[in-house]
């Protein structure tokens, strides 16, 4: 019999569990507050306190009530900030880097003490010291509570010197790029433990990642966003790089492309995919090109890949014990896959073979790949039943396993951990048999582990560019479900969509109220934030006999816009100013911020009462904000009518200021407002120097989240945001 596939289920865009109890958490006493400079006397608090009514902003429906009646479930204290020093080591005049590492993680920076000073020091500060001082600012000093990142600018076509990257314990290579800013986020959250990408994705129903294969990334990245719909990771195939030779002219085939060439093609491509990258140097014996002489040479590469913070590594079997154990001692925060792959033909899922592979790939790896050649159907059933008896021992690494061949074609719809996919622009498939993700999903739906559903835009007649949109996704996905648009009409008209047969979720915008009795039951955060924005079918673990859950996408929207160019600590204990026109509007930024470990939350032009109240500070007068020294983050959600009344303060607190040392210089805007708005509050943000997003970013993140919930499948933001019509940059 054929296993069934169990509904996708919720996956969320980070580690959801700790965030949320972080969001739940109490507030601890208001830091960053304390009398400053006088007020400027420009700023218009009283226009914006004055007015308490409930908004009638897209951010919350006017029939959604505040959730008083809502205990905030129990409370488990946030992940710690790494303690230690950060030490930058960087080249002649490229000293901007240590200040933008510094920006980054919101913390003050320093070029002038001494690393062994430094070393004592309890809190965490960047220390820039340039690579020619390295070693003499190291001699004598207590490596273990230093962590040391060589940073290196690619842009003339240099490479670090490999002796200054070996005496590092992590290695950024850099263009000075738009995308700069956020390459660098992404790689100090990873290697700080900060956002842990697989384990989202481990609880993740069915995980798939395209293998790419292009001899040089710059052919991939016109249709990078296209070819990743669908993934939740991408794989550089190292081995099949091929890099140029001096002159530019011929390209050497067969031979290493150099750690240098790999370097700058892992940056570009991590530049141009916020997908968790997995890198993969595949020997001659296993369908790919690097030489199996010296296995050393796969440790030099793949314990660079490490300290370039790639999120996974692939380690064949085949390597020596003491190369894998040595990879598994220094991996980090990167996620080891360990792989083994027979081209044989004869090789049998049945021996007891197969069980010795899986118990020794375990001994490293946290995903074991296992893929076999096939000739008959039967060895599809022969995984599925191996693929049971590893489930049956319990707790373990992940196995990712398939066949290869056409007759293998089969096991690669039926597994589900981190399947190799394919695309049709990609200039050749990795391994004979490689499907697509359409491909699986009709597969899948053929033999009825993937019913057809009905899915729903509930809202305004706003949503119906949203739900085309979803329904191009879901072309392009294979997916054979429908997404209708339809407008909240009278009371009862939403419970009667509900109880349809073929009711399989929905995305409500407006959001509505958790307490609404017609959805079954609502997720932790949905309870807290008082909204549902998701309706999606639900666990039966998770929920009893619910069938659907109500979700709050909002929030993770919310959050994944605020760390794409700060990593979740710098947020932890500063000061937030929200603006709202009512409590539902500023709710899912207050747990979004909460769950960042903020300090004092400042409230203008609303008063909390919901669960998410306790330490909310009402700013009452202009005296209020003398309060505040410096908020990291300022939130408008004003209605459009009053979008304009947050000019002030953002002019009040401009980040080049007094207020404002040089070494806490980063501040963050963010504009909920949706709607023809007054004034141009993104516009007077950037010129007062903060680092401004607007609802766009927001919806579209929200949107990556929505599908996840609803399809259970990845699609990458870059795609929703262009595929909605606003350039990216
Ligand atoms: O290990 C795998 C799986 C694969 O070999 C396949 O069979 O699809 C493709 C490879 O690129 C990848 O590294």
């Amino acid at each position: 019999m054929m296993p069934t596939a169990p509904p996708p289920t919720a996956t969320p865009l980070f580690d959801e569990t700790a965030a949320v109890s972080t969001a739940l958490k109490d507030p601890g006493p208001h830091t960053g507050a304390s009398s400053n400079e006088s007020a400027s006397s420009a700023l218009n608090i009283a226009a914006i306190v004055s007015n308490h009514t409930p908004s009638s902003s897209s951010q919350s429906s006017t029939s959604t009530s505040s959730p008083q009646n809502h205990v905030a479930p129990p409370i488990v204290p946030p992940a710690d900030t790494p303690s230690g020093t950060i030490v930058i080591v960087f080249g002649a005049g490229l000293e901007q880097i240590v200040h933008m590492v510094a920006e980054v993680l919101g913390k003050p920076w320093t070029t002038e003490a001494s690393l062994a000073t430094l070393a004592r020091a309890t809190d965490v500060v960047v220390a820039g010291v340039t690579s020619y001082d390295l070693d003499r600012s190291l001699a004598g000093c207590d490596r273990s509570s230093l962590i040391l990142i060589n940073t290196h600018c690619v842009e003339d076509g240099s490479a670090p010197e490999d002796q200054l990257t070996e005496s590092c314990d992590y290695e950024f290579l850099y263009s000075r790029s738009p995308f700069l800013r956020r390459d660098l986020t992404r790689f100090l959250s990873l290697i700080l433990g900060q956002t842990r990408p697989h384990e989202d994705l481990r609880t993740k129903t069915r995980t798939n990642f395209i293998s790419t294969t292009f001899p040089d990334v710059h052919a991939a990245l016109p249709n990078l966003d296209i070819l990743s719909v669908g993934s939740d990771a991408v794989e550089i195939r190292v081995d099949l790089l091929v890099e140029p030779t001096s002159d530019g002219a011929a390209a050497n085939q067969g031979s290493v492309p150099s750690l240098k060439y790999v370097g700058q093609q892992l940056m570009l491509l991590r530049q141009h995919t916020e997908l968790p990258i997995i890198f993969t140097a595949r020997c001659t014996k296993e369908n790919g090109k690097f030489p199996m002489d010296d296995p050393t040479l796969f440790y030099k590469y793949l314990r660079r890949a490490i300290q370039w913070g790639v999120e996974y590594v692939d380690v064949e079997l085949w390597l020596p014990e003491e190369i894998r154990r040595r990879l598994a001692e220094v991996k980090g925060h990167s996620i080891i896959m360990s792989a083994f792959h027979d081209f044989s033909g004869t090789w049998k899922w049945t021996a007891p073979e197969a069980q010795r592979v899986f118990t020794e790939s375990a001994k490293y790896g946290d995903i074991v790949k296992m893929i076999a050649m096939v000739s008959t159907i039967e060895e599809n059933y022969e995984l599925e039943y191996f693929r049971s008896t590893i489930k049956s021992r319990g707790p373990g690494p992940l196995l990712s396993a398939v066949n290869m061949g056409q007759t293998g074609q089969l096991s690669r719809a039926l597994n589900t951990v981190f399947s190799p996919i394919t695309h049709p622009l990609l200039p050749m498939i990795a391994a004979p048999g490689q499907l697509t993700a359409a491909e699986i999903n009709e597969a899948l739906h053929i033999m009825g582990q993937l019913p057809k559903r009905d899915l729903y835009v509930i809202g305004s007649f706003r949503a119906t560019p949203h739900s085309m949109f979803m329904e191009k996704c879901l072309n392009e996905l294979g997916l054979p479900h429908t997404f209708t648009s339809i407008d909240r009409g009278p009371k009862g008209s939403m419970e009667s969509v509900l109880a349809q047969p073929q009711f399989g979720g929905a995305s409500v915008n407006p959001p509505i109220s958790s307490l609404t009795t017609y959805i079954p039951a609502v997720s932790d955060a949905a309870r807290a934030i008082g909204l549902v924005d998701t309706i999606a079918m639900a666990a039966p673990h998770e929920t009893g006999s619910a069938r659907f859950i109500g979700e709050n996408s909002a929030w993770k929207g919310i959050r994944a816009t605020l760390t794409r160019e700060y990593v979740p600590s710098a947020y932890r204990g500063r000061a937030a100013i929200i603006l709202a026109g009512s409590e539902p509007d500023a709710s899912a930024a207050i747990f979004a911020l909460r769950s960042l470990g903020i300090g004092a939350i400042y409230t203008v032009g609303f008063k909390a009462s919901g669960p998410l109240a306790a330490g909310l500070e009402p700013f009452t007068s202009i005296q209020s904000v003398k309060l505040v020294e410096q908020p990291f983050v300022i939130v408008s959600a004003l209605p459009p009518e009053k979008s304009l009344l947050v000019q002030p303060l953002l002019r009040h607190y401009r980040t080049n200021g007094r207020s404002s040392p040089p070494s806490t210089r980063g501040k963050v805007y963010l504009d909920l407002t949706s709607g023809p708005r007054k004034g141009d509050p993104l516009g007077v943000a950037t010129s007062a120097g903060w680092t401004a997003y607007g609802s766009e970013d927001v919806s579209a993140w929200t949107t990556v989240e929505t599908m996840r919930l609803l399809v259970g499948q990845n699609v990458p933001f870059d795609f929703v945001r262009m595929a909605l019509g606003r350039p990216l940059f």
